[in-house]
């Protein structure tokens, strides 16, 4: 098997968006072309390139423009939306509160979830409960940031869709139960330049480490002009995924590696930012019900061998889990 990818493909989504509502998409050969795009990506890479998006340019690049203001303003004025258990981890973390795998990120950032309705999910929801805490410059942050991020989840049900008929399943695999009333996450991360004057001693500093994401699938909208994120692929190399002006970098998170019993993989990637310019990027997840139990499908399962590689897990515990262990505050 393993396939060591040296980049990361890119998918045109827009001839899969046109047929959308036909209801013999499925059978459509340039939807068809799309999806078997997806299958080769997810298996190789667990990464792509998405474009053909219809996301408006204006405001994908707005949104990278109101993240990075807020992030230059002074430190007591971020601090005005600090994040903290009793915010719901919902608001602003300075550099180096978040951890990963106990090591702190050179990253700053403002953490936003879906909002949990009181008492919604027992127990495990009061977690996150709370209100997004979105910054009051420019004062169109908020309805810019919940139009971006409800074209996104539109999208990414879509784009779910056709990784469903990849997969080999139903159109609908991923909708009721499943993800029909998805949870979703969104990251404003801002990573500060390299001042190191050695250019050999550079990549000490790691803005986000290796890690994987936890849900269904992942939509990065990063700065066009830095290099910085990276993916590991089978044999443990780090191959960069350069920014393609108009593209987001998608990719699989763990939910749906489970899902699919591992014939899609969460792949580890890491943020180092060598360049001297501060780079935004503002990353947005797409993921299960909060409450639902990701368990290998069967028919991922007769795919793989007849076995079932996981145990089932409960979304909103992973997330829940990885949310209080993420910070050092
Ligand atoms: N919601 C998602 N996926 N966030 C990804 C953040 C990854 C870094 C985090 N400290 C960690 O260790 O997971
Ligand atoms: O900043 C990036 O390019 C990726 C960030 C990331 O991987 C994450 O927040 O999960
Ligand atoms: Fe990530």
């Amino acid at each position: 098997m393993g396939s060591d990818f040296q980049t990361i493909p890119i998918i045109d989504i827009g001839p899969f968006l046109d047929k959308f509502n036909d209801p013999k998409m499925a059978e459509d050969e340039e939807v068809l072309k799309v999806v078997r795009k997806l299958d080769e990506a997810c298996k190789e890479a667990g990464f792509f390139y998405l474009k053909g998006h219809n996301i408006p340019n204006s405001m994908i690049q707005e949104v990278k423009e109101v993240t990075r203001k807020f992030f230059d303003l002074p430190y007591h004025q971020k601090c005005k939306i600090k994040l903290s258990p009793e915010s719901g981890y919902r608001g602003y973390q300075r550099i180096g509160e978040n951890i990963t795998k106990g090591i702190p990120d050179m990253h700053e950032a403002i953490d936003c979830y879906r909002e949990i309705k009181p008492g919604a999910y027992g127990v495990l929801g009061t977690v996150l409960e709370g209100s997004n805490l979105w910054p009051d410059t420019p004062s169109n942050f908020k309805l810019l940031m919940e139009e971006y991020i409800s074209l996104l989840t539109e999208l990414s049900r879509k784009i779910m869709r056709g990784i469903a008929l990849a997969l080999g399943g139903e159109p609908e695999a991923f909708e009721g139960e499943r993800a029909g009333d998805p949870f979703w996450v969104t990251r404003l991360i801002g990573y500060p330049g390299s001042t190191a004057t050695d250019p050999e001693a550079q990549s000490s500093d790691v803005g986000c480490g290796a890690h994987t994401d936890y849900g269904l699938l992942t939509l990065v909208n990063q700065a066009d002009d830095i290099n910085a994120l990276q993916v590991r692929n089978r044999s443990g190399e780090w191959i960069s995924a350069p920014p393609i002006p108009g593209c987001f970098v998608c990719n699989i998170g763990d939910m749906l590696k489970i899902w699919s019993n591992g014939l899609y993989e969460s792949t580890l990637h890491r943020v180092i930012n060598n360049s001297r310019k501060y780079r935004v990027s503002v990353a947005y997840f797409y993921e299960p019900n909060f409450s639902a139990r990701a368990e290998p499908f069967d028919f991922c399962v007769q795919k793989t061998g007849g076995t079932a590689k996981f145990e089932g897990a409960v979304y909103g515990e992973h997330l829940v889990n990885k949310v209080q262990t993420n910070f050092v505050m």
